[in-house]
């Protein structure tokens, strides 16, 4: 699924009206319509009535947990727009901003009262002051016998009712918003959620930053978010995530093909397993060739562990094997032999240095073993030492075998400051930090990143021509052509040690396997976090899920 920003929205809007010459108003009529099928499928899910229209759009193909970003087409004819028993006990108040964001809340307005529904719209300032479209919407909505009010001049909002609603659609402020919510709309956002009813926000929550997924002091929480047209970035990263709620991205009219014609084209995309085969063209099967053997598979080297971190060595070199590759060797210090051998028979493993910690002279034996080798993983556990940057360097230099770097090995990135102008470009990179390490390597605090994830990640990797995986709920996987991916598979029982030396031993096992640096990262994280789902399924609580527990479930 392709994302978008804002600024590109804006431009494929405009290519859609003027130069594929639909109408600016009937894209709004598709968007007000979906507005309402999805407010009326909330009302039958919360009335437990049975969903007619749109059933499933919410569920994944095994039937699993609604969860995540889903696409559904609006289907014509829908039986959505039809009453139904009960519908006239409810009351919708549509809050309108004066952009087209309120155009669309004003034109489902009009569908909900179709369907028997009752509804009132609550205008959030002096129409006077409306987008020609929504004035157009306001007009129609009138006519209707719809009753409008709206918030005084004052921008006094205390003495609206809320407990004489049952529901809320947010169409105040949409992509068209620029800095946090002023006045009344602060207010009214602060209201709304004070209220504690059900809202559905048009296209976004307002009050969130559309690019950024950064939500102000004043932001919708929404149960059902129905995202126009194309998926807006943010709301694929959080907080915005979170404020979204259930995230519905509806086609109204605007074909796709206007994202691929304008300037400055969408270059992100959500991962799922449509993106993995048709963006990324890997076969996401994994079916064994009848005819191969081991051989086939790859042969991964994973660099780590120390005396007191073996078990991260462990666990990448376990998911290594797990997710597929035919051989699997641990580098490691001489010492931790005697305590982790047997642990996985299935492992090779290999003295690098004498002694329980690594030296910087273990490059050359480690250079030699990865001689041949598909992939090298360097960092899980592996601890800081003496000349490691030099080490790490040399690595870097002398081989060109695929690099996955993680850990203490980013930190000894970090320390290298511009290891590119030193060391030279490299084209088989990947590089696997948290925000942390993230903020480390950017030479920038960690909350200011986090401000804009995907922007961090597309640049770092650009410049420094690695593929990126910033790690953390919604992981975003960047390129070095600048493309970037976003990952919702996952569970917050995942928030626990060693999940992140199974993501390096999957994403080296997967490049061992001949899979891209970006293939093996993309689907890496994408595999790694549905083994967490499935992982966290089977425990009673999903606090008690180890990392050990996600590469059982691979
Ligand atoms: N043809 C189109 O352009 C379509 C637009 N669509 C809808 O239109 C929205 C975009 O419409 P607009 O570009 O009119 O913008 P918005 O409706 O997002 O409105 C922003 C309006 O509020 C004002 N504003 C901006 N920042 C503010 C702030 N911080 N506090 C208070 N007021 C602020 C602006 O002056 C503008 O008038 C989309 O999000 C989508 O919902 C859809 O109907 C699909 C088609
Ligand atoms: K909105």
């Amino acid at each position: 699924m392709l994302i978008v920003t804002p600024k590109q929205m804006k431009s494929i809007d405009r290519y859609t009206i003027e130069e594929l010459g639909i109408p600016s108003l009937s894209l709004m009529e598709s968007a007000g319509r979906a507005i309402a099928e999805e407010v009326l499928d909330l009302i039958r899910q919360r009335r437990d009535l049975p969903v007619t229209g749109n059933r499933g759009a919410g569920t994944r193909p095994d039937g699993s947990a609604k969860r995540g970003v889903t696409s559904a087409s609006p289907v014509l004819n829908d039986p959505l727009i039809a009453p139904f028993e009960g519908a006239e006990r409810e009351h919708w108040l549509i809050l309108a901003g004066k952009g087209n964001n309120g155009g669309d809340g004003l034109v489902a307005a009009r569908y909900l009262q179709d369907a028997g529904v009752q509804v009132s719209v609550l205008c959030a300032e002096n129409p006077e002051r409306f987008s020609e479209e929504a004035a157009a919407q306001l007009e129609s909505v009138r006519r209707s016998s719809i009753p409008v009010q709206t918030v005084p001049d004052s921008g006094e909002v205390s003495n609206i009712d809320f407990a004489s609603y049952t529901g809320l659609v947010d169409a105040l402020l949409g992509i068209g918003t620029s800095g946090e919510p002023r006045e009344p709309y602060a207010s009214l956002i602060q209201a709304a959620n004070d209220s504690g009813l059900p809202t559905i926000a048009a296209d976004i929550p307002s009050g969130l930053d559309a690019k950024t997924g950064q939500t102000a002091e004043a932001c919708i929480r929404a149960e059902r978010t129905v995202c126009i047209a194309f998926l807006k970035t943010g709301l694929a990263q959080y907080p915005g995530a979170k404020a979204a709620g259930e995230v519905r991205v509806r086609a109204v009219g605007i074909p796709q093909l206007a994202a691929s014609r304008i300037e400055d084209s969408p270059n992100t995309y959500l991962i799922t397993e449509q993106s993995l085969r048709g963006v990324l063209n890997i076969d996401t099967s994994r079916n064994r060739e009848e005819d191969s053997h081991k051989g086939t598979y790859g042969h991964a080297l994973i660099v780590g562990g120390s005396r007191l971190m073996s078990g991260a060595g462990l666990m990448s070199s376990r998911a290594a094997l797990r997710i597929g590759t035919g051989l699997v060797t641990w580098a490691l210090p001489a010492a931790l032999l005697p305590s982790v051998v047997g642990h996985v028979p299935e492992l090779m493993v290999a003295e690098a240095t004498a002694g329980d910690a690594w030296t910087r002279d273990s490059a050359d034996t480690v250079l030699k073993l990865a001689e041949k080798l598909g992939v090298l993983a360097v960092g899980p556990g592996l601890g800081r030492f003496d000349g490691d940057t030099e080490w790490l360097k040399r690595l870097w230099t002398e081989s060109d075998v695929p690099l996955v770097i993680d850990a203490d090995g980013l930190n000894m990135l970090a320390d290298a400051g511009d290891f590119i102008a030193d060391w030279g470009r490299r084209d088989n990179v990947v590089l696997t930090p948290h925000p942390g390490e993230m903020g480390r390597l950017l030479g920038m605090p960690t909350a200011d990143l986090q401000k804009d994830r995907i922007e961090a990640a597309r640049k770092y990797a650009k410049l420094h021509n690695v593929t990126l995986v910033l790690k953390g709920a919604r992981t975003v996987v960047a390129s070095p052509d600048g493309v970037a991916f976003i990952n919702t598979t996952g569970h917050p029982g995942m928030s626990t040690g060693g999940t992140g030396d199974v993501l390096t031993g999957v994403i080296s096992g997967l490049i061992a396997q001949k899979l891209t640096p970006i293939q093996a990262a993309a689907f890496g994280v994408y595999l790694h976090g549905r083994a967490g789902e499935h992982a966290a399924e089977r425990r009673e609580h999903p606090a008690s899920l180890l990392a050990g527990d996600v590469i059982d479930s691979l």
